[in-house]
């Protein structure tokens, strides 16, 4: 069944939202509320395994949530959430179901439609453990009779942005392979990536789910021809693996068949490193790290489908953005994981979750009256501190944001770690604390300001505070943690696309300018002076081929 298509502003609890907010909901005061009632730290956090999510930061009463939930109600979220997982075709657009879930769920059989998938799921899943540990230990040699040292994953988007913030997340788990990524077609990223590879020791992933993407065929063929320079055809298949959904354009690639992972049209390219998209992950990692990951998300499924929505994290976290979106207007979301090691976790979810959520018409095909997807940013902290926190802080925008951090460091090195999360607890509380007037003026005073001096400076070092925060603090960055924060987001991003009755699981947004590309390519091709272009379009091309 799909998912059904009720427009969230129709529902009583959005009218009864909006009343709360124009009847002082805009004007909550998180901090004052944290004064006048401290319970409300307990009351309003999670508390699931290893993480900790305190949202007591926002700009929520009881009620507001109360209110929240009847939304969620309204518009039958457990329904949808039943739906997503039991494989009803919820990409309607596209005549597809969403199972990534199904990929990290080992403890039952999942059904599409009248087939059970879980066998085809374990089978690759065998595959890539095979696989890596061959590459990994040394017996899967390359033409020449060497063990491999270098893996590239050769894809783009969801074939690329999963694997490489993982494999970037986890590098303390890492095994003694170099992984590396090219996405771009930009020619330059290509050579930069191969300039000091070995081709003897190198083996090459291309990871494209419809193997018809551009950049990535481009940039397959490139990196090929650049093998076959120093090596003889038949050795392709010691270093070429491919993953895909197009089995059939794979082969025509020349890629053994005994080379090629599949993957299945259920499975969304962002939502697909739990996938054979995710083998460089096996490689970088080992296998077995690389099902800690798969069993950390399938423990936050089991936890989005079996939990109360009062008491979801993903459903509250979600329920937050619908508050500052829709009524606060607020535009985007920060996330600042407080670890280098998760600096590729905001550009992999902006994929996930504007890919998703950036969606102007809704399941009836009508055009939406309300604002939909956020936007997604940010960077680790304590760098981002340094560069945009000015704006979060002081600047006119309101921007909700998640604080990600680890109770303990990977290496131990406690002084770092303590001065890194003191930096996490503090920017949380001068958030919410603000600064006021008096305490402004009388730090002025100690630093012997003049009267007028005071007068003059005070309005510029005023912070306004009850800025909103979510702190998500978690034992510590692990293969299974960071599969569990991962699936956190992934989630949230579906509570979203539900409440705002849109399909989160198509991308017809990036068709277009695909398509364009291809005619503009032939045009630059063909290196004649064009006329068929808008004016702009035509004097850049000119000038170009100038
Ligand atoms: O894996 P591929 O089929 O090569 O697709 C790569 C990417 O292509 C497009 O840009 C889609 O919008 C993405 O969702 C997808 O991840």
């Amino acid at each position: 069944m799909p998912l059904k298509a009720i427009n969230p502003t129709t529902t009583n609890a959005w009218k009864n939202l909006q009343q709360h907010f124009d009847q002082g909901g805009k004007d909550i005061n998180a901090k004052e509320l944290m004064q006048s009632d401290p319970a409300r730290a307990k009351e309003m956090k999670i508390r699931w395994k290893d993480f900790y999510v305190d949202y007591s930061k926002n700009r929520v009463t009881h009620e507001t949530l109360e209110l929240l939930i009847q939304l969620a109600n309204e518009v039958e979220l457990s329904d949808a959430i039943e739906k997503y997982f039991s494989g009803d075709l919820i990409n309607q657009t596209e005549g597809r179901a969403v199972l990534h879930t199904a990929l990290r769920n080992n403890a039952e059989d999942i059904f599409h439609g009248e087939k059970n998938i879980s066998a085809d799921i374990r089978k690759t899943l065998a595959k890539i453990k095979v696989f890596s540990t061959a590459v990994n230990d040394g017996s899967w040699k390359g033409h020449t009779g060497k063990a491999i040292t270098h893996v590239v994953n050769i894809g783009i988007g969801g074939s690329d942005l999963g694997p490489q913030m993982v494999v970037d997340a986890l590098k303390y788990y890492k095994t003694d392979l170099d992984v590396r990524f090219i996405s771009n077609v930009d020619g330059d990223h290509v050579m930069e990536t191969l300039k000091d590879l070995d081709r003897e020791t190198t083996l090459f992933t291309i990871v494209s789910k419809t193997f018809t993407t551009q950049e990535t065929l481009s940039n397959a063929q490139t990196v090929r021809s650049w093998f076959l320079e120093d090596a003889p055809t038949d050795a392709v298949e010691k270093h070429f693996v491919a993953v895909s959904t197009n089995l059939e354009a794979v082969s025509n690639f020349g890629i053994a068949q005994e080379n090629i992972f599949p993957m299945e049209n259920w499975v969304g390219g962002r939502f697909s490193l739990w996938s054979a998209v995710g083998l460089s992950i096996a490689c970088a990692v080992g296998f077995k790290h690389f099902n800690a990951l798969l069993e950390g998300a399938h423990e936050m499924d089991q936890h989005f489908k079996d939990q109360p929505l009062e008491g979801n994290i993903p459903v509250v976290l979600g329920l937050l953005t619908i508050w500052y979106n829709n009524f606060f207007g607020a535009e985007s979301e920060a996330l600042i994981p407080y670890t280098q090691y998760l600096q590729k976790l905001a550009p992999y979810l902006q994929q996930g979750i504007m890919e998703s959520n950036g969606k102007s018409v809704d399941r009836n095909g009508d055009k939406v009256k309300y604002q939909t997807g956020t936007i997604i940013w940010g960077e680790p902290g304590t760098n981002a501190q340094h560069a945009f926190f000015q704006l979060i802080h002081q600047g006119t925008k309101l921007i909700p944001t998640d604080f990600i951090g680890f109770k303990t460091s990977l290496y131990g090195n406690k002084d770092h770690h303590d001065k890194l999360m003191s930096n996490f607890f503090a920017q949380t509380e001068a958030l919410l604390q603000g600064k006021e007037e008096a305490e402004v003026h009388s730090e002025l005073k100690a630093q012997d300001k003049s009267p007028e001096e005071i007068e003059r400076l005070l309005p510029f070092k005023l912070f306004e505070g009850n800025k909103p925060t979510t702190t998500i603090l978690i034992d510590q960055l692990t293969p299974k943690s960071l599969g569990s924060l991962i699936a956190m987001y992934e989630h949230k991003l579906f509570v979203q696309g539900v409440i705002w009755n849109i399909y989160s699981y198509d991308q017809w947004g990036v068709e277009l300018g695909k398509q364009l590309g291809k005619a503009v390519l032939k045009d630059l091709e063909a290196g004649k002076e064009v006329i068929h272009h808008d004016a702009s379009t035509n004097t850049l091309i000119n000038r170009y081929l100038d």
